[in-house]
């Protein structure tokens, strides 16, 4: 659906993106993660031609983005972070101006019904809540049944129901046949949301695989973590066992081979450590995230 080869975009003489190369499959929820400032939304808008970029070539469904804009516009839903909309108008209007865009659309009052804002319909936009707005943001994405959706931080501000509920609309659009391009700094939405996750890391793309592969390449078979009160002797910790410790204050997280969970009770008990909140957890994709977006990339 999605080919994007050798894009290179550079502000100044700031490199934001790096000669990266992926293709988006049909009908999958493609996930792209990454610091702030990885280049995350630079590559998006990109594709959705709305960027312009040094060097390399994207296409979508074989169409060049910025040369068939116009045809890549029907075919595509966009929905932006920060949404600026005229001012005094209401939520009917809006969504009444952004069909007048389309020559095929939806009834809106569908997906007005859809994402609960029937209540909010006769309200100036100004005047939503930011899940409210949010929420508002899809529907203007998804009026003209596009093939392709872009989704960015679509669930920040969201309470939990609210989020889960999005969850549960953007996996309904892939049953529909939609293809999902999604960005989110939340790992528990990444993973149970994406059929493939693509890791950008200053710029460069450090992985792309499914989430379950992603976790077997590190290769760590347990995780345990916990918190110290008072002194702790570190070096107690040194062991076969032991394949990485990642510290924060009070928290240890270590991750290692089987048989690192019984090793480290036992050495903290032995060691009459004061410790609390202890965890033995499977590796999952925030560790994914912290292992491949601290690691120096090297071609
Ligand atoms: N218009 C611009 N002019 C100059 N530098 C820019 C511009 N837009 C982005 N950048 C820089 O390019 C880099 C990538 O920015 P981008 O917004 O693509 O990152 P991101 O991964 O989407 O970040 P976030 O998670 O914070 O949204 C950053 O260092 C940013 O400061």
């Amino acid at each position: 659906m999605i080919e994007v080869k050798n894009l290179t975009v550079k502000y100044g003489d700031k490199m934001a993106v790096d000669d990266i190369s992926f293709s988006v499959n049909k009908n999958e929820i493609f996930g792209i993660i990454g610091e702030n400032g990885a280049g995350k939304t630079t590559i998006t808008e990109c594709i959705e031609g709305i960027r312009t970029f040094n060097k390399g070539t994207i296409t979508i469904k074989g169409m060049d983005p910025v040369k068939q804009k116009k045809e890549i516009q029907h075919i595509i839903g966009v929905q932006l972070q920060e949404t600026t909309y005229p001012k005094r108008i209401k939520v009917k209007e809006l969504c009444e101006l952004f069909a007048s865009f389309y020559v095929d659309t939806k009834d809106y009052k569908e997906l007005i019904a859809e994402f609960k804002l029937n209540d909010q319909l006769n309200q100036y936009v100004e005047k939503l809540s930011g899940g409210q707005r949010q929420r508002l943001s899809i529907i203007l994405a998804l009026l003209h049944n596009p093939e392709v959706v872009f989704l960015d931080e679509l669930t920040t501000g969201l309470d939990p129901r609210s989020r889960r509920d999005m969850w549960d609309y953007i996996l309904h659009l892939k049953e529909k046949g939609v293809t999902v391009v999604m960005t989110t700094h939340f790992m528990d939405e990444a993973e149970y949301l994406c059929d493939r996750l693509a890791i950008f890391n200053k710029g460069r793309l450090v992985e792309l695989d499914t989430v379950p592969n992603l976790i077997k390449k590190l290769d760590y078979k347990e995780k345990i973590s916990f918190m110290v009160k008072g002194d702790f002797d570190e070096s107690i910790l040194n062991n076969v066992h032991v394949l990485k410790v990642r510290k924060r204050k009070v928290e240890y997280i270590l991750y290692g081979t089987k048989g690192l969970s019984d090793f480290i009770k036992d050495v903290l008990d032995k060691n009459q450590t004061k410790y609390f909140n202890l965890k033995v957890t499977q590796p999952n994709i925030e560790d994914v995230f912290f292992e491949f977006t601290d690691r120096e990339v090297n071609y």
